[in-house]
């Protein structure tokens, strides 16, 4: 495939990156990282095994090695090997006492290793980023405390905070109030087998979001052995001995979701290679995104393939349960021939920067018309212009500004780095497919 643009392949260090146009459309196969979300899953499970876990086709990113690294303070080992990572059961005695704990902008990291913390005998102080103190933690730290756990933050229920373990958790049932992040639920349940009485966690408050997300957590924690069930708001895993030598990560389809949406826009076709047969990756949505949008998307052995028209109806569509798409899919909209408009996503608003707020600016400040609702957006087509796309250290923000580069020559995205959150080699990967 060879395509001229105008832009540039790859920043220097510190530099904005000028995105590249393509002067056609887009024709390229691409091979995105594997699933954050997976990722930091198995390696919590792993951690919580009886034996080793190796790791195949992990996500190698900043969320990912802050897992590993919190993992080893706690005690569990990791060796990155030839074919992935292999991590070895937690060892408490091994947790420094006092230990600290860099959580950086990881919503994953933040929530699912404290309820580790409170398994071993140690006193841990959990701290991240600046944005990440403003992130919602008090559903898993109210549950943590309602189990008994010694957790001091100050009286803001925020990094940073510390866990005083006691070397055991007794479990039981419990109250979780998982509206802000579906993450509080996913925490609990994933330490669940772990506990001495396991947990039942009954859901409280409105419904939480990312409901894949939490299928995802009753998936890796069956394949590891544990036995969890739901019966409408409650969840219960039993106590579980662990183990899972042997596991492969698939690709994370949020990543890929960028690149199908580049078909879209451009009138093109890109392949994603690998694209898994069933998943609970709540990235799969985008199939059927632009299935309605009138976009061909064909799946076979080797991925799926999308191929647009350039040309895209407006749409209204209720993201609750896709949410971590809302940048990309906003960003794609940005070019719909009507307005649409995205809703059931107000918890936007606490993740790594409040993504409603800075979708609306950084849109509008390239010459789109996108506004806030209550619990979303609304975006009016308008012819828009180049400048400079700020990012607020949102991985997901330079994904979406990728996609307007491709039909807005001269948009600078600064701090192209953050992306390195979740996909490290984002910029010569969307290079790569324009042929850059
Ligand atoms: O459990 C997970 O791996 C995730 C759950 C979701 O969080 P919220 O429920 O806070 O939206 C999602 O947005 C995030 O990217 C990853
Ligand atoms: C919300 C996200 O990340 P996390 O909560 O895992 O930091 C995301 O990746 O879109």
């Amino acid at each position: 495939m060879s395509n001229s643009t105008v832009g540039s392949h790859s920043p220097a260090p510190g530099a904005d990156w000028v995105v590249p146009t393509p002067e056609r459309p887009v024709d390229a196969t691409v091979r995105v990282p594997g699933s954050k979300s997976i990722t930091n899953r198995a390696y919590v499970l792993a951690a919580l095994s009886s034996t080793a876990t190796l790791v195949r086709h992990p996500l190698d990113s900043r969320d990912a090695r802050l897992m590993t690294d919190a993992l080893g303070v706690l005690g569990a080992r990791s060796e990155h090997t030839d074919t992935g990572v292999r991590i070895h059961p937690l060892e408490p005695r091994r947790c420094p006492d006092p230990a600290e704990i860099a959580l950086g902008n990881s919503g994953t990291v933040a929530r699912f290793t404290p309820p580790l913390a409170a398994l071993g005998p140690a006193t841990v102080r959990f701290d991240g980023d600046p944005p990440l103190r403003r992130r919602p933690m008090a559903g898993v730290l109210r549950a943590l405390r309602d189990l008994g756990v010694d957790i001091d933050d100050g009286g803001d229920p925020a990094p940073p905070f510390t866990v005083r373990g006691a070397g055991s958790v007794r479990g039981g049932v419990v109250d979780v109030d998982a509206s802000a992040s579906s993450q509080f639920l996913s925490a609990l349940l994933l330490a669940g087998p772990a506990f001495a009485e396991g947990i039942t966690a009954r859901l409280v408050g409105s419904s939480p979001p990312s409901g894949p997300h939490i299928a995802m957590t009753l998936d890796l924690l069956r394949t590891f052995g544990a036995d969890p069930s739901r019966d409408g708001n409650e969840f219960h895993v039993p106590p579980a001995t662990l183990g899972c030598p042997d596991y492969t990560v698939e690709p994370d389809l949020s990543s890929a979701a960028p690149f199908l949406l580049a078909a879209a826009l451009t009138g093109g076709s890109v392949r994603v290679l690998d694209w898994p047969a069933s998943t609970t990756q709540p990235g799969d949505w985008v199939r059927s995104l632009l299935t309605e949008l009138g976009v061909s998307v064909t799946t076979d052995e080797r991925g799926v393939t999308a191929t647009g028209s350039g040309e895209l109806p407006g749409v209204e569509l209720d993201l609750h349960d896709v949410s971590e798409l809302t940048p990309v899919v906003a960003a794609m909209l940005c070019f719909a021939a009507e307005p649409s408009t995205i809703r059931g996503v107000a918890h936007l608003r606490g993740h790594e920067t409040d993504r409603l707020a800075a979708l609306a600016a950084e849109l509008s400040g390239l010459g789109g018309r996108v506004t806030e609702t209550e619990d979303g957006l609304r975006i009016v087509p308008s012819p828009m212009r180049s400048g400079t796309f700020h990012t607020y250290d949102d991985h997901r923000l330079v994904m979406a500004a990728a996609l307007i580069g491709l039909r807005v020559p001269g948009v600078a995205i600064e701090n192209p780095a953050t992306v390195g959150k979740t996909f490290p080699g984002f910029v010569e990967a969307w290079s790569g497919m324009l042929g850059a």
